[in-house]
């Protein structure tokens, strides 16, 4: 097991940054997500991790030792990408089997490693099959366990279920995420799916335009995001814009305590579940519904207060246009980005 330092790297195509001043810590035993959209970067900076590609510029460590000028195949990381590259005329036992024979170990160890490794990846019964012969999750599963044969310090999975339906992906996250809790192997995985990741991450790293923009747990990303910027990545946010005098929040809205002593505009960020539709209380908000969107195990109701929309996640289905509701905003819990 390793743990990983990336410290300054950038990677320049044509000309133009594509990786700009890339740092991260990652634990031994820890997996971390590397997320973000389609061109961002993801799987540059894996490739270079692996060490398909080089930087230009910055060092990547595993344990203290510098990585740079190691070689791929020196550097015991296994990289699993969508393309699994299964080598087809071999069995599942002998794709398993592949690195270890390549590394001339005796036969009686290559088949205890590899026997260990079927039961590992729930793939008894499958050992003399061929690729063509297995299902999506069933192959991706034999990706893996020929990726851990050699036992590298770092596993890197670019993408690894993105060919998958979602019923056998869901199912292969939890997997993935058992598996690598249980062999607490140094893990970075690349997807742009937000669920995927909030599943299987230890740590998100969201990757936009080439740069870092959070590295932080999957609770601290979606409930603390450290601009709009991450927040908006994250889904749908509203957005309240006032000033704060001597504890009071004053905004279009309404007035509201907060525990922000300055004197300054603000912006205070709510998630669509976080604002509350209830009875009419002491500090509730008197709103109207002006559009609802059925989402199958909840509404999202879009309601006006004083000219101001906002959107407001329930699982109380029964609102309809034109009703009028009472909210609640707790302020303690919203984000508040200052202007
Ligand atoms: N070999 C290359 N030559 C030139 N440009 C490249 C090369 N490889 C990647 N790029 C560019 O670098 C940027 C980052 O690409 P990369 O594949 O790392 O993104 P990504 O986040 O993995 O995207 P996706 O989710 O679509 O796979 C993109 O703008 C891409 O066009």
């Amino acid at each position: 097991m390793s743990n990983i330092k990336i410290f300054n790297v950038y990677k320049y195509y044509n000309g133009r940054a594509v990786l700009k001043n890339i740092n991260l810590d990652i634990n031994e035993g820890e997996l971390v997500v590397l997320l973000g959209p389609s061109g961002s970067g993801k799987t540059t900076l894996i490739n270079g991790i692996a060490g398909i590609i080089s930087f230009e510029n910055g060092e990547v460590y595993f344990n203290k030792d510098l990585m740079n000028n190691v070689p791929i195949e020196k550097r015991n990381a296994a990289l699993v990408d969508q393309n699994l590259l299964l080598f087809p005329h071999m069995t599942v036992y002998s794709n398993i089997a592949f690195g270890l024979k390549m590394r001339r170990l005796d036969k009686q160890i290559i088949d205890k490693k590899v026997k260990l490794l079927i039961d590992l990846m729930e793939l008894s019964g499958l050992e003399k099959k061929y690729p063509y012969q297995l299902s999506g999750g069933q192959a991706q599963r034999v990706a893996i366990a020929r990726a851990l044969a050699i036992e590298p310090k770092v596993l890197l999975l670019d993408e690894p279920l993105s060919k998958l339906d979602k019923n056998l992906r869901r199912n292969m996250q939890e997997f993935i995420k058992e598996l690598q809790k249980k062999l607490n192997i140094t893990t970075i995985m690349v997807t742009h799916d937000l669920e995927e990741a909030f599943i299987v991450a230890d740590k998100i790293a969201l990757l936009i335009d080439g740069e870092i923009k959070q590295y932080d747990t999957p609770a601290n990303i979606y409930e603390k995001p450290v601009s709009k910027e991450v927040a908006e990545f994250f889904g749908c946010s509203n957005y309240i814009y006032g000033k704060v005098e001597n504890g009071k929040f004053i905004s279009d809205v309404g007035v509201f305590d907060v525990n922000v002593s300055n004197c300054q505009y603000a912006t205070y960020m709510f998630r669509p579940e976080q604002i509350i539709l209830g009875e009419k209380q002491k500090n509730s908000l008197k709103a109207c519904i002006i559009k609802r969107q059925y989402l199958g195990d909840r509404v999202n109701y879009i309601i006006d207060i004083n000219g101001n929309k906002l959107v407001c996640s329930s699982n109380n289905k029964n609102l309809n246009i034109g009703d009028i509701v009472y909210i609640s905003l707790d302020f303690d819990k919203a984000i508040c980005f200052f202007e």
